[in-house]
């Protein structure tokens, strides 16, 4: 097998990591509880494992590539580096506490504070100067001060609904801002076969983060304004004007971010641009090799 692919086998990264791969068109589905799935057609191995475990795996070179998340990576202080954004499972690793209690990083010499990474807080609390005590919970780490084994702690904020169903408010800096990442060894040397295998793998993974972002849009539009509406579909590279039979009036044709399609629209109508159509894409390659 050319490619051994490590993915998260449970939380918040799992179910979207798995949607990914299937999306790039790849035999990733678990039946039952498998925890190694072998998809022939394309020569790769996913092996489903802990989170917390996928970057040791990588970093060591015992599996090639993997699925895990920037903080993740890390707190593990393996020899793995990010080769590709994902753009899910993002959040922020922040210090909290109980409102005026601890309201600044300087404030936690010498207090007890909980978290489940570890050396991602140690690091960054070195970094400053500053000197706690770490207490090293597993998870549902905003109890621990409530439960009275800890002043102030440090975890993963997405929405903030857990700090605030806790009573706790964030403070200082984000320790970090993370996401989904395929990461690969620093350390090992990767064969021909595999380098070319994982270049494959990642611009299909960005292919489909692609077909996620942007929608085709096709209209209408009278030559008189064809300035103006190519300034609002530039496109990636550039629009495709193809001729209508009345001569007053091309079809333009380009690449939009589906976050600002309706604005676009909205935009192309005031202007006197007609028939104008969005349409998602199933696929694509539009952004460059890494
Ligand atoms: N609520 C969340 N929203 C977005 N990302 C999250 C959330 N919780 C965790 N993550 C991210 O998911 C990755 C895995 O985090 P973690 O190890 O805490 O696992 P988990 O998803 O919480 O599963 P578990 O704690 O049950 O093992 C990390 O990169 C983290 O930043
Ligand atoms: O800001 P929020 O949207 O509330 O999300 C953040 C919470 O989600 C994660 O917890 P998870 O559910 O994975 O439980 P855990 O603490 O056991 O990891 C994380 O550890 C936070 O507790
Ligand atoms: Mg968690």
């Amino acid at each position: 097998m050319t490619l051994r692919i490590a993915v998260p086998n449970k939380g918040s990264l799992s179910a979207k990591a798995i949607e990914l791969l299937l999306d790039a068109g790849y035999r990733a589905h678990r039946r039952n509880r498998e925890l190694r799935v072998t998809d022939s057609a394309n020569d790769i191995t996913f092996f489903f494992q802990r989170p917390k475990d996928i970057a040791t795996y990588v970093g060591s070179g015992d599996l090639e590539v993997g699925i895990t998340g920037l903080d993740l990576l890390t707190n593990s202080a393996a020899p793995a580096r990010p080769i590709l954004d994902l753009g899910f499972a993002r959040s922020e690793f922040r210090f909290a506490a109980p409102p005026g209690t601890i309201t600044s990083v300087p404030e936690l010499q010498g207090r007890r504070v909980a978290t489940s990474f570890p050396v991602l807080v140690e690091k960054h609390l070195a970094d400053h100067g500053v000197r706690v005590e770490l207490i090293r919970l597993d998870g549902a780490v905003e109890n621990a001060i409530e439960l009275g084994v800890a002043d102030a702690i440090a975890d993963v904020v997405e929405t903030g609904e857990s700090l605030r169903s806790a009573g706790l408010v964030p403070f200082g800096e984000p320790v970090m801002r993370s996401q989904a990442i395929l990461i690969q060894s620093t350390r090992r040397a990767y064969t021909d076969d595999q380098a070319v295998a994982i270049q494959a793998l990642t611009r299909r993974l960005r292919g489909v983060l692609d077909s996620r972002l942007y929608a085709v849009m096709d209209y209408n539009c009278p030559k008189a304004v064809l300035d103006r509406a190519c300034a609002l579909t530039p496109g990636i590279e550039s629009p495709t004007i193809s001729p209508m039979a009345d001569r007053g009036w091309v079809a333009v044709r380009s690449l939009v971010r589906r976050d600002e399609a309706q604005r676009v629209m909205d935009e192309l109508e005031a202007i006197g641009a007609k028939a104008i159509l969005v349409t998602a894409l199933e696929g694509c390659r539009i952004t460059p090799a890494p």
